[in-house]
This record gives structure tokens, C-alpha cells and sequence, in this order.
């Protein structure tokens, strides 16, 4: 049996799939797309993060592969219906990696709200900018959370410290009890949209969620709301969000996330020199603790299914 890790796996979690699996040849290099579809032939098992795309090409050479471990939580990187019809199981890592998450969320409002980003860069410019640096508080503003699965659910628990009035729009109904506990009323996408002075959205990339946020919704939204991406590149149209920063209707934008990923060209040239996008290279969940609890979380996962094959 050959498990080939193709991203960055945390350290202690390699070690914990060498000590379970001592008999087994693990590999870990990032090959790409050329490489893997050529190296897969041999591989039983895969582990990626969202860097690796498993596509459909990929999987058409994977003649041996029994499971993909996805060291995370979307999965949009992976074309999961022909790997369930070639009988190969895809696992992944629901809600360990959230927190961060919703801890860079926090940090994108607040650097928004109060130009962490710009006084820095006008410091090491030399530039004493304190009277054109006038913030906005965050505590008791409404917060929009678009999506209540694991990530909406921490930022909703964060947001209790800045006592904000946490609205949130989900296709589920939210019980009661869980409303009460992270302190949110569930309404509908508009009155979330007219409301919000902050709207971050935490739902999946897929053909229903595709620019979820465009122009009619942008156009539905308070003067000055601020929206954060740090969920998946595609269900905020960044080319609506230009045109809204622009004109000043939107005070700022907080991506971590991309249509394209690494981004290039003339859209995000001209989105990343905005003085109010904040902008980060899809690092939500790179922390030292989150990585952690991915990579044990997908090795006790893929230990356990390769038990089961044997
Ligand atoms: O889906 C996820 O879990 C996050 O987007 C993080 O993915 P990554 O850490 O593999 O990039």
C-alpha cells in the first residue's frame, strides 16, 4: 500500500500515520497536476488540502485509489461524484479548522473598521496619518452571518465579546435552542442584506452558491456595509465588489478567498490597490492549532478506513 500526503501536513499528525501505519510507504511532495495525474497510477491513498484540484482527469489514472483524505472541509477541490462512482471514499475534517477561520473573519472587520492595514503601510512610508484614520467601533453594529454550518457558528460565538446584533440567513431552520445559545435571529436573505453593517458569508462553493453575492444583493445593502470572503472564491462576484467600492457604496472588503486562486490579472490589480480591500492569500485556516487538529483528525479518519479495507 502507497499513501502519497500531495500539501503541507502538520508535522505530528505525519508522525501519528507512521507510528499507526509502520508498514506502509508514505510519501509527502507537492506534485503538480502533469506529475500527479502520472503518479496516481501507483497511489492507494491521497492526502491533499485545497491546493491539490482532483479532477476528473486525475481521477481517470487513479487505478489503485481507494480513499482521497481531504485535510480540511471543502471539498469543491475534489470531483467527489466520479470518485464515488470509481468506489474510492472521500473523507474529510468538518469543523476543525473553523475557529481560525472566524478569528480571521474578526480580524479583516476590525482591520477595516479601524485601518490597521493603511496606518501601517503609511508608517513605514513615514507617514503620521492620525487624523485621516478615524474608525468605527464593532461592538453593537448588526452582523450578517450568511451560512451557519461550523464557521458561522464560531464567528457567532466570538461575536457575543463585541455584544453585536448577529443576524443569520440559512437555508436550515435553526432550532431555538441553538438561536439562544450563540445569541443570533435567523431571517431571510434580505432583511439580513438591508440590515447588516458587516456581512460575511460562510456557505459552500457550488452551482447553487455560484456569486451568491452579485450586484442586486450589493445594491440591497446599507451604505457603508462592509462584506468579508473567507469562504470560498465564486460566491461573491468580485467584479460587483469592484464596482461598489468604487462608487462608495461598500466602506471595505476583506477576502482571504478567490475566483482565482493564486489571483491574476487586471480585476485584482485594480481590487488590491483599494486602500479599504483588505486581502489575505487564503490562510484561514493556517494556524499552528487548526493544522494540527486537521492532520490528526484526517490521519485517525484514514487510518480507520484503511482498517476497515483490510
Ligand atoms: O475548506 C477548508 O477547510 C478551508 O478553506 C481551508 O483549506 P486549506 O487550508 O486546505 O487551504
Amino acid at each position: 500500500m502507497k499513501i502519497h500526503i500531495n500539501d503541507p501536513l502538520d508535522e505530528n499528525a505525519l508522525k501519528k500515520l507512521q507510528k499507526e501505519l509502520p508498514n506502509v510507504e508514505i510519501t509527502s511532495e507537492h506534485f503538480e497536476k502533469d506529475v500527479l495525474k502520472d503518479k496516481i497510477k501507483e497511489i492507494d491513498v491521497l492526502i491533499v488540502r485545497s491546493a491539490t484540484k482532483v479532477t476528473r482527469e486525475i481521477l481517470e489514472h487513479a487505478d489503485k485509489l481507494k480513499i482521497i483524505g481531504r485535510a480540511g472541509m471543502g471539498l469543491d477541490n475534489i470531483d467527489v461524484d466520479t470518485a464515488k462512482s470509481k468506489g474510492i471514499t472521500v473523507l474529510n475534517t468538518p469543523g476543525q479548522n473553523s475557529l481560525s477561520v472566524a478569528e480571521l473573519v474578526i480580524g479583516m472587520v476590525l482591520d477595516i473598521y479601524r485601518h490597521i492595514t493603511i496606518g501601517t503601510i503609511g508608517l513605514k512610508n513615514e507617514q503620521w496619518e492620525k487624523k485621516q484614520l478615524k474608525g468605527l467601533e464593532l461592538s453593537e453594529k448588526t452582523f450578517g452571518i450568511i451560512g451557519f454550518g461550523y464557521v458561522g457558528k464560531n464567528l457567532a460565538k466570538l461575536l457575543k465579546g463585541f455584544q453585536t446584533n448577529t443576524l443569520v440567513f440559512d437555508v436550515v431552520n435553526i432550532s431555538t435552542d441553538e438561536l439562544k445559545h450563540y445569541n443570533v435571529r435567523q431571517v431571510s436573505l434580505e432583511e439580513l442584506l438591508q440590515n447588516s453593517d458587516v456581512i460575511s458569508l460562510h456557505i459552500p462553493k457550488n452551482e447553487k452558491t455560484y456569486h451568491f453575492i452579485s450586484e442586486p444583493q450589493i445594491q440591497m445593502m446599507k451604505d457603508g456595509a462592509v462584506i468579508i470572503n473567507a469562504a470560498r472564491g465564486g460566491v461573491l462576484d468580485e467584479n460587483a465588489v469592484l464596482k461598489y467600492l468604487k462608487n462608495g457604496k461598500l466602506l471595505g472588503v476583506g477576502l482571504d478567498v478567490f475566483e482565482e486562486e493564486p489571483p491574476k490579472g487586471d480585476l485584482y490589480k485594480e481590487l488590491f490597490a483599494l486602500p479599504n480591500v483588505v486581502a489575505t492569500p487564503h490562510i484561514g485556516a493556517s494556524t499552528k492549532e487548526a493544522q494540527e487538529r486537521v492532520g490528526i483528525n484526517i490521519v485517525d479518519r484514514v487510518v480507520e478506513e484503511i482498517r476497515k479495507l483490510n
